[in-house]
């Protein structure tokens, strides 16, 4: 079967920045059309409001493609539904063109990862549902419906019902149904994540072939991603939020290349590694103990509230390790995401992980092992279980379970006391992942067990 996509030009022409077509629009700088001050955002956590978001000063401006990039649990969703009006921020400003919204932003669309539409609705019904919604009469409404249907390559499809369609085509109801309105601001939430590498790459492709020869209906966009080569071809700036303790904006990279972006040249792979090393930066807080390359980290200063424990299991994270042993101690990070085919939120955690134990440190863009890294790679099972312990006795929460259980057998540590505590400053989310890790990471080291039924850790495995 053959789909009406649109051919790409064999040869791409570069367009230089200065010629670019949408110099015919407003100029990046010149229309502020978004902007939040001082934005925070809190929800409802165990003990009381957790901050997700703090202090974000964000502006997009006509013309531009702003990423915003960060691990899983930053609050890279949390912004984009602020920005579009769907959630109030719980203190500062969001403004849509210099007025504060009240509610659900007029000059935006969204696009989300999970295509979202009626399956009861042919393809067109479901492209004319946002202009239905804003009181647009039928006859206009067909019009413009069957333009972005058209624009974004869905010719023929319009009577298709969902179920139909490929995942591909599914989001490109998604981008129709968004671009349709024409918003000021089409807002991206992850909308190739859902897809396969391939089709992901083609639709991304029309996208960028469409926004540089100006025909995309709208005037700037948002990009929520994970994934830092997305962002760098797409984007004229990438927004890297930080997630410890809560989402700020860590860095912002401008992306000052021609279009269309070639991924092979080294100005490419610079923005990629600039981003990358953004990214595997910590707070000096949460660094491993013991280390006396660096200034400040200060292994008083570690607690439970500010070193939280990464979502990597034993098997992951001793997987990265080994896979760092065998390439002689040490490897260049992004190299290895592209090797190994992860995305950034695969290979980051079990990075942490190491990062956490002290098995390895990550200096500008390589992950080196360090010598407790290579003691625990090198020794036999028995013994590499001894050194995971030792470090693992280090790491905040373990240590707290450990010392709370003391050596007293038959005594146990209530999940609900964790949670209580780590309630005050993670998600309930969060503190479920962290009691994951806690869980795997002390039995593997033998240092107690976990009773599922009762919810509790003990020194001893449960009875049954
Ligand atoms: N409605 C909600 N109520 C309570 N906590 C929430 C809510 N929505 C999100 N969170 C929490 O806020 C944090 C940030 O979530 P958000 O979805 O914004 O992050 P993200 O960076 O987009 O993550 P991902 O990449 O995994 O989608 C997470 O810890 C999440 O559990």
């Amino acid at each position: 079967m053959r789909f009406p996509f649109r051919r790409r030009p064999a040869e791409p022409t570069p367009v230089p920045r200065g010629d670019h077509p949408h110099d015919d629009a407003p100029r990046p700088d010149d229309e502020v059309l978004l902007e939040t001050v001082g934005l925070t955002k809190a929800y409802a956590g165990a003990a009381g409001e957790l901050p997700v978001l703090s202090g974000i000063d964000l502006t997009v401006r006509a013309g531009e493609i702003v990423a915003v990039l960060g691990r899983s649990g930053s609050g890279k969703s949390t912004l984009l539904r602020c920005l579009a009006g769907l959630i109030p921020p719980s203190s500062g400003t969001v403004r849509y063109r210099g007025t504060p919204l009240t509610g659900a932003n007029p000059g935006t669309a969204l696009v989300f990862q999970t295509f979202a539409l009626l399956p009861w609705l042919t393809v067109r019904q479901n492209v004319e549902l946002g202009l239905e919604a804003r009181g647009v009469p039928p006859r206009k409404r067909a019009r413009a419906a069957a333009q972005a249907i058209d624009l974004i390559g869905l010719t023929g499809f319009g009577s298709a019902y969902p179920k139909e369609l490929s995942g591909g085509m599914r989001q490109r109801v998604g981008f129709a149904r968004a671009l349709v309105v024409e918003p000021d601001v089409l807002m991206m939430d992850e909308p190739f994540s859902a897809l396969d590498v391939l089709t992901a790459e083609n639709l991304r492709g029309e996208l960028m072939e469409l926004w540089d020869s100006g025909q995309f209906p709208t005037r700037a966009v948002v990009l929520v991603t994970h994934n830092i080569e997305e962002a760098v071809l797409m984007a004229d700036r990438v927004v890297v939020l930080g997630a410890r303790p809560y989402g700020t904006i860590r860095e912002t990279v401008e992306v000052d290349l021609e279009r269309p972006r070639d991924r092979d040249s080294a100005a490419f792979d610079e923005r990629v590694d600039r981003v990358y090393r953004i990214m595997t930066g910590r707070p000096k807080d949460t660094r491993a103990p013991g280390r006396t390359d660096q200034p400040g980290p200060d292994p008083d200063r570690r607690t439970v509230a500010s070193t939280p424990l990464p979502t990597a299991g034993v098997d992951g994270l001793s997987g990265l390790a080994e896979t760092i042993a065998h390439r002689g101690g040490g490897c260049d990070l992004a190299g290895l995401a592209d090797e190994l085919g992860l995305d950034i939120d695969d290979l980051l955690p079990q990075v942490d992980a190491l990062d956490l134990l002290g098995f390895a440190e990550v200096h500008g863009d390589d992950l080196l092992l360090t010598d407790a890294g290579a003691a625990y790679t090198g020794a036999d099972a028995q013994d590499s279980r001894a050194v995971f312990a030792a470090a693992a006795l280090e790491v905040p929460l373990i240590k707290l379970i450990a010392n709370s259980l003391g050596d007293r057998p038959g005594a146990t540590v209530r999940t609900g006391f964790l949670r209580d505590l780590l309630g005050r400053h993670y998600t309930v989310e969060q503190t479920d992942r962290q009691l994951e890790t806690a869980t795997d990471w002390g039995r593997y080291a033998g240092l107690f067990a976990y009773d599922a039924d009762r919810q509790e850790y003990r020194l001893d495995a449960p009875e049954r």
